[in-house]
């Protein structure tokens, strides 16, 4: 799909390289060169996905089923060669059941002399003795000598691994010095008497037997190279080789021990106080380092200093802030973000004022504000932290992590995160509110194409837009991601004509062929068939379809689909695009909705129909395209760029818009205005800025047309200035109350730094 396959020539900031290497990667990933190999690994997984219970997670899931059921065999089968020969044999001895059915107990049984019987009664008193001691021991240990004396004569390995005890660790290394305490000494007996002697030299479980004989332990030779005790004590390598010597004597196993290692068993001793730097002060902290072994060498952990610059998040001290990380997605593309996010984390609440509420979000507000140092414009998102448990909002970490990577003229810049004006200590008391502070955007395309009266737009400005969205989108899709929310009210156009797309909230990475998404994405009437279908393995095609939704609502000021549940939406889109078919989209039948949605009658295609007297016969075309129901068969955002239609355009030969300089229009202004109309009062019009607030010029050279109509009551504070920031008196009526803000606090001095004297300097906030 050529959508799918980027070449970012026209993309900037070095994607270039960044596309190719996703070229690269792509073409050697199985069926993502051709059409036919996309279908044919789409039919496949979702024969894979019936075949698990129809639920496309569970196909996930099975994955993972699997690999923990890999896992749990793994361990099973670990667990039954360390514990199921000695557990049982344990068993048979322990339960009573088990030793009178055992063959053992019946033979005891069988027998009727009272010798055998005492013989028996004794046996039972000296397992209960064997009993009591195992309860301090592994429980192989418990089983009786005999089967001790069967375990070693089949090999001793298996004991060895079986014994993962501190104490058959410490055996396995330096059985010799165990044996020197009383009650070990005991148990190497009891073990020596029922050891077989061709068993005895073949483990290094058997450590003891020499000393046990009356060797010289300490006379033995060092091992070729001595390792600290504890270095290796779980970690279990491989025994030191055995120095060659003349071979034993046939049948005196017991003459020639095997070399041992050295009898220390200490310690390393404790470095010297002055080896300690630390500077931390509470007693507490000293109790600890205390017990802590002083640090490895520096050269044992070093890293290579700019590695480790580029991947750690630095701390907020601005000295330290000397290059921004480096973001390396799932696919290997690395993005060095821009040095104009190194001025993240420099400022706090304190440093903006807000305005106005200008928009309403799903997870918080988002206001005007502005930078008192700067007196830049800027969008403030609130993200507030509504429940602890739940943490910070995926969407937001998504947009945050997302926009860091793309940087791109037609995509809204992020340029700053803050926190609410509290201390850390409040911090930790209550919820703080976090701002993601973006470049302010003077309207959006709702709030436009909803103020018939006063913006307008010709062929060649509507065609200019759409192609800043298709440029935007093509390096969004060229840069691995989805958008999944493109609609008018998320794409934000500047008074000097640029488009922005804005609210990457639901946007994420997208690989082909790598796993299923949800399919409860994109507002529902721009959401394309293949979703409303519920297909889970969709592309960059879903936002295609929602761009050419809005071609069509540029030229005709409404949505086209305006549907109310996902099957009426189908209806609606079937009417203009034609009924989808199988003829055509042969995938379809496998899409989770397709048999439940059954339509009445079938419908044909119309688009060109529906739109010619509307729209430009090119931009029809490119409508057509767009508006494909196959999404294999729709065009890229990348291929749209290369329409007659789109292609001809010199965005500088196209007259600038006239966009309302006096009002900012965003979709909640629009909606605002509506309620007012339907309410039969006076819209409020001709304020400087959103719903009232005075609006500072972001670009003050600009001329300001004059109003459509001159207000019926005109507004005091309605002057513009031309670059000069004049809020106040709005500001005390309009802000609404939004925790940690002092609008009274004086504006910052211009050195970067905050002279608020309780609180920090700014509060930073480290995504990982
Ligand atoms: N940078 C900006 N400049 C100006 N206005 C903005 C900016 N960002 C957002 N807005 C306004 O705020 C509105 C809501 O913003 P946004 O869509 O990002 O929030 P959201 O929580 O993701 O909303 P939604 O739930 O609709 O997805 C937008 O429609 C737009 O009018």
């Amino acid at each position: 799909m050529s959508s799918d396959s980027p070449d970012g020539s026209n993309l900037p900031n070095s994607d270039h390289s960044n596309g190719s290497s996703k070229r690269d990667a792509m073409e050697i990933s199985p069926g993502s060169s051709s059409h036919e190999r996309d279908r044919k690994g789409h039919r496949d997984h979702r024969e894979r996905t019936r075949s698990h219970s129809g639920s496309p997670s569970r196909s996930y899931g099975n994955q993972k089923r699997g690999g923990s059921r890999q896992g749990n065999r793994g361990r099973d089968r670990e667990s039954r060669d360390s514990l199921t020969p000695p557990y049982k044999t344990q068993r048979a001895y322990s339960s009573p059941n088990n030793y009178r059915k055992g063959g053992g107990g019946g033979r005891d049984r069988g027998r009727n002399d009272s010798s055998h019987r005492k013989k028996s009664k004794e046996r039972k008193r000296r397992d209960k003795r064997s009993r009591s001691r195992s309860r301090h021991r592994s429980p192989r240990r418990g089983g009786s000598s005999k089967k001790r004396s069967k375990r070693n004569s089949s090999g001793s390995s298996s004991s060895d691994l079986m014994d993962t005890s501190l104490i058959g660790e410490i055996k396995k290394k330096h059985g010799s010095n165990i044996t020197s305490s009383g009650r070990k000494k005991k148990s190497g007996r009891s073990s020596r008497k029922h050891r077989s002697p061709s068993s005895s030299s073949s483990s290094s479980g058997d450590m003891a037997i020499p000393a046990s004989n009356g060797m010289n332990v300490t006379a033995m030779p060092p091992p070729p190279t001595f390792q600290p005790p504890f270095q290796n004590m779980f970690a279990q390598p491989p025994p030191p080789p055995l120095p060659r010597g003349p071979p034993p004597p046939p049948g005196n196993h017991f003459m020639t021990p095997p070399p041992m290692p050295p009898p220390t068993f200490t310690m390393p001793p404790p470095p010297p106080p002055k080896d300690f730097h630390f500077s931390a002060t509470t007693s507490v902290t000293h109790v600890a380092l205390s017990s802590i072994p002083p640090p490895p060498p520096p050269q044992m952990v070093e890293f290579p200093s700019s590695s480790r610059k580029d991947h750690l998040p630095m701390p907020p001290d601005s000295k330290r802030i000397t290059s921004r990380p480096v973001i390396i997605t799932k696919r290997g593309v690395v993005f060095k973000t821009p040095s104009d996010s190194d001025s993240w984390y420099k400022t706090n609440l304190t440093h903006y004022e807000m305005l106005d509420q200008i928009g309403e979000g799903t997870y918080g507000q988002v206001y005007k504000a502005i930078n008192r140092l700067t007196g830049e414009q800027v969008a403030m998102k609130r993200v507030r932290l509504e429940n602890e448990k739940e943490g910070f909002p995926i969407t937001a970490i998504r947009e945050i992590k997302i926009l860091r990577q793309l940087h791109h003229k037609n995509i809204v810049r992020l340029m700053d995160i803050v926190i609410d004006d509290i201390t850390l200590n409040e911090l930790k008391q209550t919820r703080a509110n976090f701002y993601l502070v973006f470049e302010y955007v003077d309207h959006d395309l709702i709030g436009l194409l909803e103020s018939k009266e006063l913006v307008d737009f010709s062929k060649e400005q509507i065609c200019s837009l759409f192609k800043q969205l298709l440029e935007g989108l093509a390096y969004i899709h060229a840069t691995g991601f989805l958008h999944r929310d493109i609609k008018c009210s998320n794409i934000l156009v500047n008074n000097k004509g640029e488009l922005k797309i804005a609210d990457l909230g639901l946007a994420r990475l997208w690989q082909k062929e790598s796993r299923l998404y949800t399919n409860n994405v994109i507002t529902l009437w721009y959401r394309p068939p293949e979703l409303l279908l519920g297909d889970e393995r969709y592309g960059t095609a879903v936002d295609v379809w929602s761009a050419g939704c809005m071609l069509g609502e540029l030229f005709t000021r409404k949505p086209l689909f305006n549907g109310s549940d996902p099957f009426g939406q189908l209806d609606l889109i079937s009417k203009v695009c034609g009924s989808p078919s199988p003829e055509s989209w042969p995938e379809l039948t496998e899409l989770t909705f397709w048999n439940t949605f059954k339509q009445r009658r079938s419908y044909p295609r119309k688009i060109r129909e529906e739109y010619e007297h509307l729209m430009p016969r090119d931009a029809v075309d490119l409508l057509d395209k767009m508006l494909t129901l196959n999404p294999e068969r729709r065009i890229s955002a990348k291929d749209a760029l290369l329409h007659p239609w789109i292609r001809n355009l010199e965005h500088a030969c196209v007259q600038p818009l006239k966009l309302p300089q006096h009002q900012d229009c965003h979709e909640m202004w629009s909606k605002k205005q509506k309620r007012l109309a339907r309410l039969g009062k006076q819209p409020e019009r001709s304020s400087s800025g959103s719903h009232g607030s005075v609006r500072a010029s972001s670009h003050p050279r600009v001329p300001p047309p004059p109003p459509p109509a001159p207000p019926a009551a005109s507004n005091p504070t309605s002057s513009r200035s031309n670059g000069a920031v004049h809020h106040q008196q709005h500001h005390a009526t309009s802000m609404p109350p939004v925790s940690g803000i002092r609008p009274l606090i004086p504006p910052a001095p211009p050195t970067g730094h905050n002279h608020h004297p309780v609180h920090q300097p700014f509060q930073p906030v480290f995504f990982k």
